[in-house]
């Protein structure tokens, strides 16, 4: 993978009448967090589907390692190393913390029935791998008990649910992780525990994050440097202090009660 991991050049995303998404462009580099905030329908998870193959802007373009995603579909842009994780904890009723975890090992385990029929030895060594993968990472995500005895998914806390889709996103070893609204509906003391599984990943693993999110004090603390989308549009970019204090990111901020806008010291 190129040092620029993902380039969004100049993406712009129409429904109808509606313009979500005018003239975007930002990079993301390998080891590097990129906070992207705005205000709600600023364009934030429109982007990420962009970014995943899930909506295909009408222009512009998304490189991936330096390929053009044009034409992809969102399993083809897994391929190349993208993993995300979801705005709300999935409801995954009858699955186990380790079942959804493993669902993130999918590409890897995905033999057909001739391959169980004639190489199943082989089969059976990518599971029992894929299973101590996942070990390791509920291990690093602090979530190793309920990933060991398997506990219900829609049993868990939510603050663990939203840790066992982190967990799920990075079984498949990405080399880029979108993070939609990773602290959205947690506990002050969830949030503490989130990032710090997020600051854990970013030292231990080389992978590029962007990560999305309305709590202001939430991804300045993580990220090295930000992007702030309002009404589709980036109206600044830079280093956290700068952009922070940027007056036209104060005012698309002020009077949104939905938003919090207390920074902290990065960690
Ligand atoms: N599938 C869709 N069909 C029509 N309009 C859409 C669709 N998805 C998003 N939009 C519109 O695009 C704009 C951007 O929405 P988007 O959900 O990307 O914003 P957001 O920043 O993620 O908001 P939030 O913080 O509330 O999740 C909004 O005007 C929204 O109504």
């Amino acid at each position: 993978m190129s040092a620029r991991a993902l380039q969004c050049e100049a993406v712009s995303l129409h429904f109808g009448g509606v313009s979500a998404l005018s003239d975007v462009s930002f990079d993301l580099s390998a080891q590097e967090i990129v906070g992207l905030i705005g205000p709600n329908g600023a364009g934030k998870s429109s982007l990420i589907n962009c970014l995943t193959g899930f909506y295909a802007p009408q222009e512009g373009h998304v490189r991936i390692g330096g390929r053009d995603i044009r034409g992809l579909d969102p399993r083809q842009v897994s391929l190349l190393g993208v993993s995300r994780t979801f705005q709300q904890a999935e409801s995954l009723s009858g699955m186990g913390a380790a079942d959804v975890m493993l669902l993130g090992r999918d590409r890897f385990l995905s033999s057909g029935f001739l391959a169980y029929a004639v190489g199943w030895p082989s089969a059976r060594r990518r599971e029992r791998q894929a299973r101590s993968l996942v070990l390791e990472l509920a291990t690093e995500l602090g979530i190793a008990d309920v990933v060991r005895a398997n506990t219900a998914y829609e049993n868990l806390p939510y603050g663990v649910r939203k840790l066992v889709d982190l967990g799920r996103a990075l079984a498949c070893e990405p080399e880029i992780l979108l993070m939609d609204e990773p602290a959205a509906g947690l506990t002050s003391e969830e949030k503490r525990v989130m990032s710090g599984a997020i600051a854990a990943i970013r030292d231990s693993r080389g992978i590029a994050q962007l990560l999305v999110d309305h709590d202001l004090g939430f991804v300045s603390a993580l990220a090295h440097r930000l992007v702030v989308l309002d009404a589709g549009q980036v109206i600044a970019t830079g280093d956290n202090a700068t952009v922070l204090a940027d007056p036209r990111v104060i005012d698309s901020y002020i009077g949104r009660p939905d938003t919090e806008v207390t920074t902290k010291e990065p960690l």
